[in-house]
């Protein structure tokens, strides 16, 4: 089957790490997106990371979009799918922008689409338009069976911000929301993550991304609601995690 064709789920993972007892590796990997989006990040470092994701059996890779097409290839008959970033890392573009980007990074591959939420609209309860900047997003990957996440970026909100991002990624029909982008100030907080499962309720997904560097972290992420992480250290991260569940 290649990336293009599959059809994932409409709902986000289905809990498959339990918070107690500790997840394995195996289990811990299945729910990571395994994520290089440093500028510098050169053509032969995506290729191990499509390796790499293959081995372990994470869940994703998260790749810039210049590198979507060569993951896509790559990843073509492999269970791994390839996750891309929108308006990324400020959230700052036009809204058909946003929607321009989806598309094409769903006609090459992608299956998974980050997008950076418009904070300052946010901030400036400017709400129709943050869900517009959205909407468009997701509804470029409705079409191709795709999935979105918002990344808030939290490190930049007030505790009520987070809640109402919560609201409006909901409300503009995104399967996730995530936390930061890893290159904003703060990352994944395990506050941040407990007040947007809170938010969002069962039925949507939390995916804790931003400085997320060991296997205690990670779960401690999961034990706080996110039932998705991603980390450049997830190599790191499965290091420390146990064969078994412990
Ligand atoms: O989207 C994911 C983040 O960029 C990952 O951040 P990190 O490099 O701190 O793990």
């Amino acid at each position: 089957m290649t990336g293009a064709s599959r059809n994932p789920s409409p709902v986000p993972d289905p809990a498959p790490v339990p918070a107690r007892p500790a997840p394995s590796r195996r289990q811990l990997a299945a729910i990571i997106d395994h994520t290089l989006l440093k500028p510098e990040a050169t053509p032969e470092q995506i290729e191990r990371l499509c390796r790499e994701a293959v081995e372990h059996g994470f869940a994703a890779v998260c790749v810039n979009p210049v590198y979507v097409p060569l993951a896509a290839e790559l990843l073509a008959d492999a269970d791994p799918v390839v996750c891309t970033v929108i308006d990324f890392p400020l959230g700052a573009g036009a809204a058909a922008d946003k929607a321009r980007q989806a598309e094409a990074a769903l006609a090459a591959g992608a299956r998974e689409l980050d997008v950076v939420q418009p904070i300052g609209l946010l901030k400036a309860g400017r709400h129709r338009e943050v869900v517009d900047h959205l909407h468009g997003v997701v509804a470029a990957a409705r079409t191709a069976g795709a999935l979105v996440k918002v990344i808030l970026e939290t490190g930049l909100l007030t505790p009520e911000e987070i809640d109402l991002a919560c609201r409006l990624a909901v409300e503009a029909g995104a399967q996730f929301v995530k936390t930061a982008t890893g290159f904003g100030p703060g990352g994944a907080t395990e506050e941040a993550v407990r007040r947007m499962r809170a938010a969002v309720g069962p039925d949507v997904g939390v995916k804790a991304a931003g400085g997320i560097r060991d296997y205690a972290t990670a779960c401690r992420m999961v034990a706080a609601g996110a039932n998705r992480i991603g980390a450049s250290a997830s190599l790191a991260i499965l290091a420390g995690a146990p064969d078994e569940p412990a």
